[in-house]
């Protein structure tokens, strides 16, 4: 249990009515489970919580609650527009040296132009929420935040009333480790446009054939039925276990819960460091460990493979040369080996320059080639203009920042918005001027394996 702590705040600072002030407090406690303490919370927060954790498992952060919720309905600006209303909420931080930094998680949708009716109506073009408590692993050590951001002259007994409900939640979490429910049974799958998805795949390979665009990112959804409502924790718990080297996401709003298991970095930075990866490029893992190695090989050396990756190491260098200082690029990719799939895949790093922000890297990467296209603009039109969905915020930035502008957003793919009983699987590959409808569609539905698993799906063997 976290021991008391006295602080001469916020019993001591006078606010004015209208000054709005940034109240956090942390502790740190024994060892609690995340999904533990996300299950403690779901009584009262069932529509109010994120998740998040790093491929390399350093850094897990579980919010619950909303101490502030940041909504964009902006099309061209639905990233300054966050940039700048998280500034001016930080702008009121009150904090000590041994408070940890207070975390804002959110996404944005991967294309704010895209109008159709769909499965992501309420979802605005960005959304992003302080959460009122905050458990963060990191390195080992647990820590639980308070956040308050209020102009309540009041403060001291709202916060009091936050402390008393954070070593309740934190109790619970204690007393009643994670155990997970079994997968979910699915009734159906429908596989949503099955045969315009195709014709999309030919449609867009002839335009790149006629020299319109270079590369374009053509994507489709499958859509599950299930038995029985499908638990958040239980479908994130699921994840987690089946695809482990990856990013583990759920942003949950209202009664939809968007998750997923993306290996794809768009940007982290830390401490003045900032870094990104190229991931395009694509083939299956081997049944043995020689036919994987052979496999590897052949991706490694494959033209059309080569080509969608080389596409997006381009488009981030040319980010990093102009944002950054002392970039690093490998001449050549690797391989990213995860579960069910094989990736090119190229680091980028580098020192980033002066004052750029968390925010302002993704609003220069994205869409980067590796789920848009080349170039840009050209191939956003023939998304809109070929898919027959919308995307939401499947293929978008899906992230954190912190009041110390520290962060890190990756790209969501491998992932499904779940909703009661039904959830939409989305996947899609990059076509160039040699791409094959059948082996796009095959490739599509190795990348529905890691979700399809964690929820009970049938996987498609040929
Ligand atoms: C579009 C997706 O993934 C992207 C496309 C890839 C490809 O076509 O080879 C590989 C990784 C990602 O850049 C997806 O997973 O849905
Ligand atoms: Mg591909």
């Amino acid at each position: 249990m976290g021991h008391k702590i006295t602080i001469p705040w916020p019993e001591q600072i006078v606010t004015e009515e209208t000054h709005l002030r940034f109240f956090t407090e942390t502790i740190e406690v024994g060892r609690i489970s995340p999904l533990a303490f996300l299950e403690a919370g779901q009584a009262r927060y069932s529509d109010e919580h994120f998740y998040w954790q790093n491929a390399n498992q350093t850094l897990t952060i579980v919010g619950l609650g909303h101490a502030q919720v940041l909504e964009s309905h902006c099309v061209e600006e639905h990233f300054s527009d966050i940039k700048k209303r998280w500034e001016e909420i930080c702008s009121g931080l009150i904090k000590e040296e041994k408070d940890k930094a207070p975390v804002l998680f959110g996404g944005f949708s991967f294309d704010p132009k895209n109008t159709r009716e769909s499965e992501w109506s309420k979802f605005p073009n960005a959304y992003f929420v302080l959460p009122s408590f905050q458990l963060m692993t990191k390195n080992g050590h647990t820590f639980i935040l308070i956040n308050l951001v209020t102009t309540n002259h009041h403060a001291a007994e709202e916060f009091e009333k936050l402390r008393v409900e954070r070593d309740q939640l934190i109790h619970k979490a204690q007393l009643n480790d994670f155990i997970p429910a079994s997968k979910p049974t699915v009734e159906s799958l429908d596989e949503i446009e099955k045969e315009r998805y195709k014709k999309a795949v030919q449609n867009v390979t002839s335009q790149i054939q006629n020299g319109e665009a270079d590369k374009v990112v053509v994507a489709r959804s499958v859509k599950l039925n299930f038995k029985e409502p499908v638990s958040g924790v239980t479908a994130l718990h699921h994840i987690a276990n089946e695809q482990q080297e990856s990013y583990h996401f759920g942003l949950q709003k209202g009664e939809q819960l968007f998750f997923g298991a993306t290996p794809e970095r768009l940007i982290e930075i830390e401490n003045g460091q900032a870094y990104s990866a190229c991931v395009a490029g694509s083939i299956k893992r081997g049944e043995t460990a020689e036919e994987d190695r052979i496999l590897g090989e052949e991706l490694l050396s494959d033209r059309k493979n080569r080509d969608e990756h080389q596409y997006v190491v381009d488009m981030i260098s040319t980010v990093f040369d102009e944002f950054c200082t002392n970039v690093s690029i490998p001449k050549e990719p690797k391989l990213m080996k995860i579960r069910d799939i094989q990736h090119l895949f190229t680091p980028v790093e580098a020192s980033v320059d002066k004052e750029k922000s968390i925010f302002e890297f993704v609003q220069a990467l994205h869409p980067t080639p590796a789920l848009g296209g080349v170039p840009t603009n050209k191939s956003m039109d023939m998304i809109r203009e070929e898919e027959q969905m919308d995307r939401g915020y499947y293929a978008a930035p899906i992230g954190w920042t912190d009041t110390e502008g520290n962060g890190e957003f990756a790209v969501a793919i491998r992932s499904a918005l779940l909703e009661e009983e039904q959830a939409y699987l989305y996947a899609g590959g990059g076509i160039v001027a040699n791409s094959e409808v059948e082996k796009e569609y095959e490739e599509t539905w190795i990348k529905f394996r890691p979700v399809l698993r964690a929820l009970g799906g049938q996987l498609h063997d040929k």
